[in-house]
């Protein structure tokens, strides 16, 4: 792999970049297996980073995305629309359209699109749109103006990609619980892995994935949400031990609404970046059965994105 470049913007102080030379998984994925969660990055010389951005990354193009699903095993991609594209989806867009068929997307988009637009966004792999009410990535929008856009997207066949903190759940849980579309939830909601998993933080979120059938979750960035380690770095097969009882409660109850991706290129990690070979290797201390891993990598993430090529 190439290393990571910066065009001519700066990068936020402090930026890590992706991991260059990850190492080969040791956990074979099953075939057909897709990355339900990734970015790409500009590169901002050819897809400039938007001006109410809260953070410039170093650059993640489509290649080296692709590159890395198959370095890993995987066969497809979701790519998510990166805050520091804001609602410019030409990059994203554009990776689709260059993945010959292997890729579908999350776009984020204003109320002022165009029924065109979305009908574009839709012909290259569109699927869904992601709301953000994580205060350090984005501006507030109003709760009016989501409910607009998700009842616009709803006639696609289109869901919605959530990403809060655990902490905001109760304050948002009216708004999430009244969305007409299915509802996918980033990073399990990000819960506070120090406290128990039956705590009550974490019991709100599971009660949100029971009474309501549309809820879906990735179970995804055990990198972001580990206190205790240990890295995903050298080798290590056993890391981020303090996230697999909240990941694995997911997926025990909810087999059939669990995804999981990458997250790479990692945006805004302050303390490590991982190996991403050595994130596949966590997948089968969440996902403990070879039935379980098949619906979490190739099943759930084949009927919420290429439903045409499901049969029955
Ligand atoms: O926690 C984050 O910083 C983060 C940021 C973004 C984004 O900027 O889009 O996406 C993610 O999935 C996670």
């Amino acid at each position: 792999m190439s290393k990571p470049t910066t065009g001519d913007f700066t990068k936020t102080p402090g930026w890590l970049d992706w991991y260059t030379g990850p190492s080969k998984p040791r956990f074979q994925v099953p075939a057909g297996s897709v990355d339900a969660h990734c970015h790409v990055f500009g590169p901002g010389a050819e897809f400039p980073y938007a001006p109410e951005r809260k953070y410039t990354p170093c650059d993640a193009s489509k290649a080296e995305l692709y590159a890395l699903r198959d370095h890993l095993g995987f066969s497809r991609n979701v790519v998510v629309q990166a805050t520091c594209h804001g609602a410019d989806n030409r990059a994203m867009v554009d990776a689709l359209v260059n993945s010959g068929g292997k890729a579908r997307g999350v776009a984020t988009v204003k109320r002022s699109v165009t029924d065109e637009e979305l009908q574009a966004m839709h012909a290259a792999g569109v699927r869904g749109v992601r709301f953000n009410f994580v205060k350090r990535l984005v501006d507030f929008t109003p709760k009016e103006e989501l409910i607009e856009i998700a009842n616009r997207i709803k006639p696609l066949g289109w869901h919605v990609v959530i990403y809060f903190e655990a902490v905001d759940l109760p304050e948002l849980w009216d708004f999430f619980t009244t969305l007409p579309t299915d509802v996918v939830v980033d990073h399990m909601g990000r819960p506070d892995v120090s406290q128990p998993v039956d705590g009550p933080e974490f019991e709100l979120f599971v009660k949100f994935m029971r009474e309501h059938p549309n809820v879906w979750s990735k179970v995804s960035c055990p990198e972001r949400l580990s206190v205790t380690g240990p890295k995903a770095l050298n080798g290590e097969q056993n890391a981020y031990t303090d996230v697999i009882p909240f990941a694995r409660r997911i997926v025990d109850e909810f087999p059939d609404r669990v995804l999981w991706g990458t997250d790479w290129p990692h945006p805004n990690l302050k303390d490590h970046m991982p190996d991403d070979g050595l994130l596949v290797d966590f997948i089968p201390h969440i996902a403990t059965t070879p039935e379980l891993q098949q619906k979490l990598l190739v099943d759930n993430p084949m009927r919420l994105y290429w439903p045409e090529e499901v049969k029955g």
